[in-house]
């Protein structure tokens, strides 16, 4: 992958220009470059993030976190939190956050993106993903003794086999997984046997974006070998405005206003600028070229070019809690590592020798959960009718998230996830384990919005609004009704083999609701998975969003948003396989107009 001189990158002329190398920017941008036909330009805040062990080695993920690679957003305090604010981690070099990230890759139900195109967003429905899904992949299949030790099931049909992210399962498996598969299915939790083809409820061994020939992450870096010496990629470039020209009393954008070592720059684009800064950065871009509320506008003192309501607005995240326990002793995990450089060196060792062991491995033991197979009936009937009665979205979207929360089987509305270690051991001669649960369809809703006053490269303020009013009262029940079936498949055996003692919570916690509800609140993070802020709109349109079916940002001609930020619902899954499928589809709607 090659990057480009400022002054390289300022001679040319470009029929795009892309803001955000990043998992969607440079999947768009290599796309668009790939048949020769146009000049694109990549402009990237971050560095290059390619060949760091940080970043390269599987086990390693997490390592990145707070160092020059990771933005370090925090929200604003959230009242509904006691007053606390929360980290927002997010990419910032080539690749964006898939450089960062944790390297699980799954898809939601079918159900979720047909939501999407409920809405009125045509063309974005399961059917109509399932090609760009396979597009961006290549899926190693696990050799056959792994597949049936470990009981590896999936559904090859459904995956792509010559895209340019590479997805294997783990090599290596914890005897672990085995009880964790078991425990899950004696509490009626079935195995999946087909968990990326439009359900993803139950249990299964999960796929990882790591390239099992070299056992390295996979990302979006590696889209852009597609491409050739058409594409230009400018790093440590910090977009500042999108540059709006007047055209026939509406605007177009012709280009782009950028940093780049204190310096300021302007770069045209013939055809089309295309923002792909992610959920956090997209909407303060448009709200610093003019586009957005003019509430928030005037009240930062920028002038209004577009009344764009939706911009910021609808940012939807999933919550999540970890646990805590003391497993037993005979499990290896990362954290023998962590406290035995001997054994550290010897797996670096292994690594670098075979691309095998401890280091190359991911966490792979994952389950949908719907939420009818734990709340018992009466409970969920109260939590309908509380959906039932929330003001304040629209009709239509709330009609949707009813039936998100009636339905029995269509989707895991919980997921939870197991891993052995837990990274600092609280008492190095004992053994730990953590699992993750995280609420699928939040009902709290916030928004990120500029600065009230904004100065250049200033981080935008987040305010998810976790718990916050009659629909975070809804996510609260949820996550306590969740905790306690956390508490049952922490006890399910065989599992229960592997967990010797709960840790945090203490298993005290449980005999009093309020007491599970103060630790929800003080112990909610994120699962960082935001989407939303500049939506598809739908059948609202522009009140309902900032872009429409085909992604170009409502009263502006030129301009389109592709990113996580699109996304008018959240979805039931880690999202970096489904920001990859946007990114595919926006691509070849871009080509189809461009044709036109
Ligand atoms: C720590 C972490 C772990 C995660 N784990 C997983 C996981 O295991 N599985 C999964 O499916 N999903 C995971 N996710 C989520 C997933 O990786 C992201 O949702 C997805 O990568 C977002 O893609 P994007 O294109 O929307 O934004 P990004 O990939 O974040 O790209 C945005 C890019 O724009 C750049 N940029 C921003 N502002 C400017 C500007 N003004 N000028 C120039 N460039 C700019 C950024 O530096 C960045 O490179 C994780 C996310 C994080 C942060």
């Amino acid at each position: 992958m090659q990057t480009v001189s400022v002054d390289e990158f300022i001679r040319q002329s470009f029929d795009f220009i892309i803001i955000g190398g990043g998992t969607a920017g440079l999947a768009v941008a290599s796309r668009l470059a790939q048949d020769g036909k146009f000049t694109v330009g990549v402009l990237e805040a971050g560095g290059t993030a390619n060949g760091r062990d940080d970043v390269e080695i599987p086990a390693y993920f997490g390592r990145s976190l707070g160092t020059d690679v990771d933005w370090g957003f925090e929200t604003a305090p959230q009242a509904s939190l006691g007053g606390r604010k929360v980290k927002w981690p997010r990419g910032k070099a080539l690749g964006g956050s898939s450089a960062i990230n944790f390297m699980t890759w799954t898809r939601a139900s079918r159900k979720d993106y047909d939501a999407w195109e409920e809405l009125g967003n045509s063309g974005w429905g399961w059917n109509d993903l399932l090609p760009f899904f396979k597009k961006t992949e290549t899926f190693h299949p696990p050799n056959s003794s792994l597949q049936i030790e470990e009981d590896i099931r999936y559904d090859l049909d459904s995956f792509g086999t010559s895209g340019p992210i590479q997805i294997s399962y783990p090599a290596e498996f914890s005897p672990t997984h085995r009880l964790w598969v078991k425990g899950l299915n004696s509490l009626g939790v079935p195995t999946n046997p087909a968990h990326v083809a439009g359900s993803n409820v139950g249990v299964w061994s999960n796929v990882t974006s790591v390239d099992p020939r070299t056992m390295t992450r996979s990302f979006a870096t590696n889209y852009c070998s597609l491409a050739g010496s058409n594409l230009y990629i400018l790093t440590e470039a910090v977009v500042q405005e999108i540059v709006l020209d007047n055209s026939d009393g509406g605007f177009v954008a012709s280009g782009v206003r950028f940093t780049h070592k204190g310096q300021e720059y302007v770069s045209s684009a013939a055809h089309e600028v295309i923002l792909s800064a992610g959920t956090i950065k997209s909407p303060q871009i448009l709200e610093l070229s003019g586009i957005g509320s003019p509430e928030v506008l005037s009240r930062a003192g920028i002038a209004v070019k577009v009344d764009s309501p939706m911009v910021g607005e609808n940012l939807q995240e999933h919550k999540a809690l970890h646990y805590i326990f003391e497993v037993d002793p005979e499990f290896k995990s990362t954290d023998d590592l962590n406290l035995d450089a001997n054994l550290a060196a010897a797996a670096r060792e292994q690594y670098d020798r075979d691309r095998a062991g401890p280091l190359a491995s991911l966490p792979s033991s994952y389950t949908y959960v719907p939420l009818a197979n734990f709340i018992p009936q009466e409970t969920l009937e109260k939590l309908y009718s509380r959906a039932h009665a929330l003001t304040g979205f629209p009709p239509e979207k709330k009609a949707l998230m009813e039936r998100r929360l009636r339905s029995r089987d269509e989707f895991g509305q919980v997921e939870y996830l197991f891993k052995l270690g837990v990274g600092l051991p609280p008492d190095n001669s004992k053994k730990y384990g953590m699992m993750f649960q995280i609420l699928q369809h939040p009902f709290s809703v916030g928004s990120i919005h500029v600065q009230p006053q904004p100065a250049s490269g200033d981080d935008p303020v987040i305010d998810p609004g976790h718990y916050h009013g009659p629909p975070g009262e809804i996510d609260l029940e949820v996550m306590l009704e969740s905790t306690r079936f956390a508490h049952t498949i922490l006890h399910a055996p065989p599992f229960n083999d592997v967990v010797k003692q709960l840790l945090n919570p203490p298993a005290s916690l449980f005999e009093d609701d309020e007491n599970i509800k103060k630790w929800i609140i003080d112990g909610t993070v994120i699962a960082l998975h935001a989407v939303g802020t500049c939506a598809m709109g739908g059948h609202a349109g522009i009140r309902g969003g900032v872009v429409d079916e085909r992604l170009k940002v409502y009263g502006v001609k030129g301009l389109r948003v592709v990113d996580a930020s699109v996304m008018p619902l959240q979805i039931s899954a880690h999202i970096q396989s489904t920001v990859y499928a946007i990114a595919e589809k926006a691509a070849a709607m871009i080509l189809d107009d461009v044709a036109r």
